[in-house]
């Protein structure tokens, strides 16, 4: 490094350090105030985790931000403080689709940090059970993708399962196409799950419509079993590239750069009102003429908005439909809880999956 150079940065360097210095203090301060704020919750009845909590300290400071950290950046770093005080609290067990390296795993480290253990699952409805049954305190599901709509085996689960939904989380997807040596040569199989080859469609088409297309339970999985064999290419995240030692052959080649999905957070506590929530809902109403519009109309007279409504086929073979939606607000503010009355009273099947903070 030239003289100049190290004359400028040894200063900026010390100041960092300084700094880091006075951070570092405050965060161990910050430390034992949560395990002080511990204590006092061993007296009292209640779970550690307080979703409406967490969103609240981030909203403030997101509020209190003026640059140059992106709000996301505020979001990230004191999701991690608290994922590390929550853990001194009391540590607790995640389950998500695994193997390690799925876009759920990533959903649920986004959402619950990363000082958590973490139980990989084979499949969505292993998660629910974990949950139900006490192995995991908490689960991550995939509810909807941008591109390819509801995950519709997540929909059928939530019908049934006695966990409630604490949160959400979005999380942009960007699938790579890998193979154990960076290339296709002698690849004849490109494997992946449904969604993810559904979400690619176009390019494979346009580039290697020859590779035979195989669905796989997860991308990590499929990844795991392209490190395996030569003649497997996969498609998964850059997550999933590194843990098994793969070379990506084409990066993002899923057709809408923009392509999201977005993440339920299930377990047995109920959060709290934060000041932004969403409740999510599932009803299901007689099969007559007029019957959906009779069902949402307590929602319109109340003044609630509705920012999702799905449909899912009941399976009776009668052309029933049991309706998601989601709607603006917690079950506890008054003018959502006037709808929810009127609408329990209408609804053939009537379920509140939960309400929760709106994701930072
Ligand atoms: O305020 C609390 O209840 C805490 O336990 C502290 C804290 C935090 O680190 O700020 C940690 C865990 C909870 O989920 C919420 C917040």
């Amino acid at each position: 490094m030239d003289d100049v150079l190290a004359q400028k940065l040894a200063p900026l360097r010390a100041r960092i350090d300084a700094i880091d210095a006075e951070v570092f203090a405050l965060l161990t301060e910050r430390a034992r105030t949560a395990l002080a704020v511990g204590e006092v919750k061993q007296h009292v009845s209640g779970p550690v985790l307080r979703p409406e909590r967490e969103a609240q300290v981030i909203r403030r400071l997101q509020d209190m931000n003026t640059g140059p950290l992106p709000g996301t950046a505020i979001a990230a770093i004191w999701g991690e403080i608290m994922s590390a005080c929550r853990a001194l609290e009391e540590p607790a067990k995640v389950a998500f689709l695994g193997p390690q390296g799925t876009y759920t795993e990533v959903a649920a480290l986004a959402h619950f940090g990363h000082a958590v253990d973490t139980v990989p699952c084979i499949n969505f409805d292993e998660v629910f059970r974990a949950v139900e049954a006490g192995r995991a305190d908490f689960g991550m599901v995939a509810l909807e993708n941008s591109n390819e709509g509801a995950v519709n085996r997540v929909l059928d689960l939530l019908l049934t399962t006695s966990a409630k939904v604490l949160g959400e989380r979005s999380v942009p997807v960007h699938h790579c196409l890998m193979t154990r040596s960076g290339t296709l040569d002698g690849v004849v199989r490109v494997r992946a799950h449904p969604q993810a080859l559904a979400q690619c469609q176009s390019w494979l088409s346009e580039h290697r419509p020859d590779l035979i297309r195989e669905s796989a339970s997860s991308n990590a999985e499929a990844a795991r079993m392209a490190a395996e064999d030569p003649t497997v290419a996969a498609i998964a995240s850059e997550q999933a590239a590194g843990l098994w030692d793969l070379r990506i052959v084409a990066p993002h080649i899923q057709d809408d750069p923009h392509n999201r999905t977005r993440f339920l957070a299930i377990g047995h506590i109920e959060p709290a009102p934060s000041g932004k929530d969403k409740t999510s809902l599932i009803l299901a109403v007689p099969n007559e003429a007029g019957a959906v519009y009779e069902m949402l109309k307590p929602l319109a007279d109340n003044g609630v908005s509705m920012t999702r409504f799905e449909s899912r086929p009941a399976r009776t073979g009668q052309w029933e439909y049991y309706f998601y939606v989601d709607i603006e607000g917690h079950q506890q503010d008054a003018k959502v809880a006037t709808a929810l009355a009127v609408l329990k009273s209408r609804a053939a099947f009537f379920k509140v999956l939960g309400s929760y903070p709106v994701a930072p």
